[in-house]
């Protein structure tokens, strides 16, 4: 299956925390972890932007270009349209964006801004919270907005779990749980999550590596997180920093009413469901592609490609999810072959059509006239 669920669309994620949360730290994992993908940082705040790499990159106004791997710029939120638009050409070759919120901005503004924005090469990725597991109490106390963020948020890291001991961990995890239900919740040390959380990583040819060099993951190479004695391979084995998923693939189509139901009580753990669907009679024409992060939700329609073998194929993604379970209530979502047999009425649709947004590139594929 195609890894991108929504084409070549790239995935803008927010990245949002309290000061000295660990929103950097994750950052730079990131940047180390990303195997040739080129990912764009947009910091919305030039006090977030590292004082040494802008040195180096000789930057002069709001953009750094960090090598070929990272660009970081530092945006106010009303060039955020520019620059995702530039970031997302073709020619700039990103796989993903990171938008580093500001400690004290407001991450619900940027997330309304991708969300409403009409750049049809982007999609949005989620909002990452980043939490301090050691400053979790007293962060609350002076900052109350962190309920409310952790409430909005799709998928939070409830990072430094280093500095905590299991039972405090486990009490923060509760009260997380109680704030912000709808979240899935990785738990990290010095922000190591697996990148496979926030995007799809693609496998590239070794001669690209040389184009996709990154020179931020090199000066901060040395950095404190890496004196932990565990490295990227060992941490691969890390049992927080995981995730589990659920591939689906089978031929029968699926119903519409079935997996709408299916999907609009998914689990918070479910951080990200991906792939196409095939409704069937219900819309023999189109294959759905299917893109939900957190609570975002949205479909895709788009014509089947000639000669396509009609399938529904899912891949769903999450952390502390039942693989087994989730792959069951799939398999209930499958028409049956009485069901296949009679014509189904034209409401049956509605519910999936709440989550199409027709793009421009959408409607040119739908209707090339
Ligand atoms: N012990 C411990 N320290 C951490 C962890 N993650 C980050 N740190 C340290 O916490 C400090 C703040 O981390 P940053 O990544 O700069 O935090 P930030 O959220 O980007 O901070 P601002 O840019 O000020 O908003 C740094 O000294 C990190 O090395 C962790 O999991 N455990």
């Amino acid at each position: 299956m195609n890894p991108s669920t929504t084409g070549d669309q790239i995935p803008v994620v927010v990245l949002a925390g309290f000061l000295g949360s660990g929103k950097t730290t994750l950052l730079n994992h990131l940047l180390r972890r990303r195997a040739g993908n080129r990912i764009a940082v947009v910091v919305n705040d030039f006090g977030a932007v590292e004082i040494d790499a802008m040195t180096v990159a000789g930057q002069v106004g709001s953009t750094v270009s960090l090598g070929n791997g990272c660009l970081c710029c530092a945006v106010d939120a009303s060039e955020l349209d520019g620059y995702l638009e530039r970031l997302s050409r073709p020619a700039a070759r990103i796989d993903l964006i990171v938008i580093e919120a500001s400690g004290l901005a407001e991450p619900q503004e940027l997330v309304r801004m991708i969300l409403t924005g009409d750049n049809p090469r982007t999609v949005y990725g989620g909002l990452v919270q980043v939490v301090d597991a050691a400053e979790f109490d007293g962060t609350r106390d002076r900052h109350p907005e962190t309920d409310r963020h952790l409430a909005i948020a799709d998928l939070v890291v409830l990072n430094k779990t280093d500095r905590v001991t299991a039972a405090e961990h486990e009490r923060v995890l509760g009260v997380i749980g109680t704030l912000g239900p709808g979240a899935a919740v990785v738990s990290a040390s010095y922000g190591r999550i697996d990148p496979g959380l926030l995007f799809d990583p693609a496998a590239r040819p070794a001669e690209d590596e040389k184009i996709r060099q990154l020179s931020f993951e090199d000066l901060r190479a040395d950095e404190g997180e890496d004196h932990t004695g565990e490295d990227a391979g060992e941490h691969a084995h890390h049992p927080h920093t995981g995730y589990e998923s659920v591939s689906y693939d089978e031929p029968a189509a699926m119903d519409p009413r079935r997996l709408m139901a299916f999907l609009d009580s998914r689990p918070g753990g479910l951080y990200r469901v991906k792939g196409f669907v095939d409704f069937g009679a219900a819309d023999p024409a189109n294959r759905y592609a299917v893109h939900a992060v957190g609570r975002f939700l949205r479909f895709y329609p788009e014509p089947w490609p000639r000669g396509a073998e009609r399938r529904t194929q899912l891949v769903l993604i999450g952390s502390g999810i039942d693989p087994n379970a989730l792959a069951k209530e799939l398999t209930v979502c499958a028409v049956t072959e009485t069901e296949a047999a009679t014509a189904p009425d034209e409401s049956v649709m509605w519910g999936v059509l709440r989550y199409v947004r027709s793009e421009p590139a959408a409607e040119e594929a739908a209707d090339p006239t």
